[in-house]
């Protein structure tokens, strides 16, 4: 070890002090770099996003996030509700806990082209879906869910997906099991017909899952899990998991 020492010791004697100088401003200009690259990569990706068909209770989860309370009564969002909070459930702890930018997307079909516009800041995104009310709103959730996992920013930047079967405080509520696979049934339908009308024209939509097989969220190229909550009575530790391994501490 002393050897090694001496060596290096001796070898930048040796040198020119010039190249010791470029050397030196290398380390600092390359720390430098990582350090700046690291702030701006966190400060990036600290957005949640909320999205899913309308009354399937986003809004109301958006509240039990913040405030840790439903805020009884919430109406059809007309704007989204946009928001930088420490999450209700981490307020007590500690030392530095990161403040999530959470973002609400109302479900009106009117309004959810917004959605686009927050995907390139996404860590992840949770899809909520009634669980009492799933039946009737199959399709048309299927149809949203569908057009999510073929969005660019989605595709491109693996955004990770939580399907989150909310409502689960009433009996009647469908399981997260029963629900992964009734949507994994539609969209395997939906692929066959949107491909065989799409083909030419629409460039950026991207196909799901193997071809020649039935689809499953597991063929993803982002990570699709499913989960339970009740926004009412504020069984959201599932979501906030999920908020946690995404943006981290
Ligand atoms: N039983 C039960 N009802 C809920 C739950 N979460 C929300 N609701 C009710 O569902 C209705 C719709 O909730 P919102 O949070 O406004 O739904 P949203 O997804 O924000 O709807 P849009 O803003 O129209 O997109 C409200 O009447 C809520 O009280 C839940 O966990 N359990
Ligand atoms: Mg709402």
């Amino acid at each position: 070890m002393d050897e090694l020492v001496l060596e290096t010791q001796q070898w930048l004697r040796q040198q020119p002090v010039e190249n010791l100088y470029v050397g030196f401003a290398i380390v600092v200009f390359t720390t430098v770099f990582i350090v700046l690259f690291r702030c701006l990569k966190r400060s990036k990706s600290n957005t949640i996003i909320l999205a899913g068909l309308s009354s399937s209770g986003k809004t109301t989860l958006f509240y039990q996030l913040r405030d840790g309370s439903s805020h009884q009564g919430t109406v059809t969002s007309m704007e989204p509700n946009v928001d930088t909070f420490v999450l209700s459930s981490e307020a007590h702890k500690k030392g530095k806990v990161k403040p999530v930018r959470v973002v609400d997307v109302p479900g009106h079909s009117r309004l959810r082209p917004k959605l686009e516009g927050f995907l390139p800041q996404a860590a992840g995104l949770v899809f909520v879906v009634d669980a009492l009310d799933f039946l009737p709103n199959c399709r048309a959730t299927a149809e949203y869910l569908y057009d999510v996992l073929t969005m660019a920013s989605v595709v491109k930047k693996k955004i990770p997906i939580v399907i989150v079967c909310n409502k689960t405080d009433k009996v009647t509520a469908h399981s997260k099991e029963f629900i992964r696979k009734q949507l994994e049934k539609e969209i395997d339908k939906l692929r066959t017909s949107r491909t065989a009308v799409s083909t030419a024209d629409i460039t950026d939509e991207y196909t799901l899952g193997i071809p020649g097989q039935p689809f499953a969220f597991s063929q993803c190229h982002n990570k699709v899990s499913v989960a339970e909550a009740s926004g009412l009575t504020g069984e959201i530790s599932q979501i906030e998991q999920f908020i946690r391994e995404n943006v981290k501490a």
